[in-house]
């Protein structure tokens, strides 16, 4: 599924399926599988749940458990909830900006209990992750600086939230 979400977006903007599916090696695409929990909390007005991010993937495949809300998502320094059905996040990467990634984050509350599981659909985990070639002539110029992307997933999963995306440090 997140091939083909992957190719449909790459054909949008023009681009070429099989360089796509190479340069991305979907064949051997990386998949990271992460269950959150989010017990009720006195003072939800006092913590998050999830600071703010943003995914590492091409698309994140997010269910969350019983539809309740909690997923809040930032447009233009302001926080929106987010109301189940599934949502999908693509990281802006790969196109040169042209597909923003959405930050977000989750707060908790007072009286339940919360589940999510989200599905990073990424590239390879030795691809190296920058704008696609053909983009970038487009545009005669790159917005990104390229890095392997399980260096990326990794350095997003061990690093200390600064307010700052590994994504917004990959511009230049
Ligand atoms: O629990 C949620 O609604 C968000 C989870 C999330 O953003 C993540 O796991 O990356
Ligand atoms: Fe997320």
């Amino acid at each position: 599924m997140a091939r083909e979400l992957v190719g449909a977006v790459a054909e949008s903007m023009e681009l070429d399926r099989d360089y796509v599916e190479e340069a991305l090696e979907l064949k051997s695409s990386f998949q990271k599988f992460g269950g959150n929990f989010y017990p009720p909390c006195p003072e939800p007005d006092q913590t998050l749940g999830l600071p703010a991010h943003n995914d590492p993937g091409l698309f994140t495949i997010l269910l969350i458990r019983d539809g309740l809300p909690g997923l809040q998502i930032d447009r233009q320094d302001q926080w929106f909830e987010v109301n189940p059905p599934p949502n999908s996040m693509i990281v802006n990467m790969f196109t040169n900006g042209r597909c923003k990634s959405s930050r977000h984050r989750a707060v908790v509350n007072e009286e339940r209990e919360r589940m999510s599981i989200a599905v990073g659909n990424g590239p390879g985990k030795d691809v190296m992750v920058g704008p696609a070639a053909p983009l970038v002539e487009r545009d005669g110029r790159t917005f990104y600086r390229s890095m392997k992307y399980v260096q990326y997933v990794e350095s997003q999963l061990t690093r200390a939230y600064n307010g700052m995306s590994i994504l917004d440090e990959q511009k230049i």
